[in-house]
């Protein structure tokens, strides 16, 4: 039975792919041995070890747990492996009986928007996993963790890393407001970074589908990232509000401070309300120009995300992003694996090689696939075809990257005050 086995990345006429298929004497030699998949299933319902691992938390389906990532209001999020691929996962783990009616919601929004949304720079929801007790989110992983930490522990950035940085947030955020979908918390504890510095918007709690100009009720996202108008008593309209937080995100990226302050929630919104903004001397005018357009009070002449993309300082980093998307497969990215019959793109056929050398058939994918991330099956398919899009992004990258001047500067607070983390609220902030 072919086996698949990580290798360094090669590029092949189609593909770049770091899966290749081997086989072993040991397998050729027995062609009634278990594939990986049965036999990993097999473990599930029959092997003494697994269960108990199940039973006290060490395990969940096919991913086995190890230690914890950090913890949420309602959530514990824990570094995971996947027993197939060995793909290193973030589970988010939710108890049922701590949910409140609210809480609940969110989750449900959670998943079917993050199972909606495939982009490369939005974390991917592989499989969602429900007990008695629990739900499980199988999630991309960020190894670098939250852009927040890095801010922090660094300081701010180069305005040239920033560019890199912020351009592919401003894409996802794009992607989301061309299929009116609204994240409202966007910040940058919200924001993760992979190992290889591609930024990845999570966190869809809050995110809402809007019809064109709807006018939204509920007053959420943390506090210092919020538009004025949700300080108002009014309904506000949603993309506007997603605007206005990247615009306290950019200049939180560029000083390492937050645009506006107060002592208690009364100060900070006085702050906002009358939206000064005091930009650093060594801020450059077009960046500058850029934040006060995003920070504009009022929500109709506010810089939509079309503009920031065009906009002088950013127009050079999103059109390379863009670029760079169009040319990689990541435009081609299946959440599901393509129907039977129907044309297969080269990552597409690569993974379905990969999954067959695990012992996940064609037929299986069909089968499968409407289940969504109910299934381990198209799990594992969402996790091989990551993979497999993350090299290929890798090798395009790396040309890229011996250009990119990503040299941090040390912290330098205007104000001396050291931002501490944010508290997304569900609630009215007035
Ligand atoms: N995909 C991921 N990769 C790496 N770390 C993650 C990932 N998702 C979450 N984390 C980490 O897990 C921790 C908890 O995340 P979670 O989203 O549950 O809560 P939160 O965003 O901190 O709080 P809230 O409940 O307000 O949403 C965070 O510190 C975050 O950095």
């Amino acid at each position: 039975m072919p086996k698949l086995c990580w290798r360094k990345p090669v590029r092949t006429r189609d593909d770049v792919t770091t899966m290749t298929l081997c086989e072993s004497s040991e397998e050729k030699a027995s062609p009634t041995k278990l594939t990986a998949y049965r036999k990993a299933i097999d473990n599930l319902d029959n092997d003494r070890k697994w269960q108990t691992d199940t039973a006290v938390g060490k395990r969940i389906g096919l991913y086995k747990l190890s230690g914890e990532l950090g913890k949420g209001n309602f959530s514990q999020v824990k570094t995971g492996y996947h027993e197939l691929t060995k793909e290193r996962v973030a589970i988010k783990i939710l108890d049922k009986t701590k949910l409140t009616a609210k809480a609940k919601k969110m989750l449900s929004r959670e998943i079917s928007v993050m199972e909606s949304i495939h982009h490369q720079n939005v974390i991917r929801l592989f499989e969602v996993i429900e007990t008695y007790t629990k739900y499980y989110l199988i999630m991309e992983h960020a190894a670098a963790g939250e852009l927040f930490k890095r801010l922090i522990s660094e300081g701010r950035m180069h305005e040239s890393e920033a560019k890199n940085i912020f351009s592919q947030i401003v894409l996802a955020v794009k992607h989301l407001h061309d299929r009116n979908i609204v994240h409202r918390d966007i910040k940058a504890e919200n924001v993760f970074l992979s190992s290889r510095g591609v930024a990845k918007l999570g966190d869809f709690g809050f995110s809402i589908t809007v019809s064109n100009n709807e006018k939204l009720e509920t007053f959420c996202g943390s506090p210092p990232y919020a538009a004025p108008e949700l300080f108002l008593d009014e309904r506000y309209v949603g993309r506007p509000v997603d605007v206005w937080s990247l615009g306290v995100l950019l200049f939180f990226m560029t000083t390492a401070t937050m645009p506006f302050l107060g002592d208690n929630m009364a100060g900070l919104r006085r702050s906002i309300l009358a939206g000064h903004v005091n930009s650093p001397a060594c801020m450059s005018q077009l960046l500058k120009s850029l934040i006060d357009s995003m920070l504009n009070t009022s929500p109709e002449h506010r810089f939509d995300i079309d503009q920031v993309l065009k906009s002088d300082w950013l127009r050079e980093a999103s059109a390379y992003q863009i670029r760079f998307n169009n040319n990689s497969v990541y435009g081609q990215w299946c959440a599901y694996p393509t129907a039977a019959g129907a044309e297969l793109t080269d990552t597409e056929t690569n993974a379905r090689k990969a999954l067959e050398g695990l012992g996940i058939t064609e037929a299986m994918l069909d089968e499968h696939s409407s289940r969504g991330s109910r299934s381990n099956v198209v799990a594992t398919y969402r996790i091989v075809v990551n993979r497999l899009l993350q090299q290929r992004r890798l090798m395009g990258q790396q040309h890229h990257m011996q250009h990119q001047n990503s040299t941090m500067q040390h912290p330098q607070t205007a104000s001396g005050r050291k931002p501490t983390k944010t508290k997304s609220r569900l609630c009215a902030i007035t």
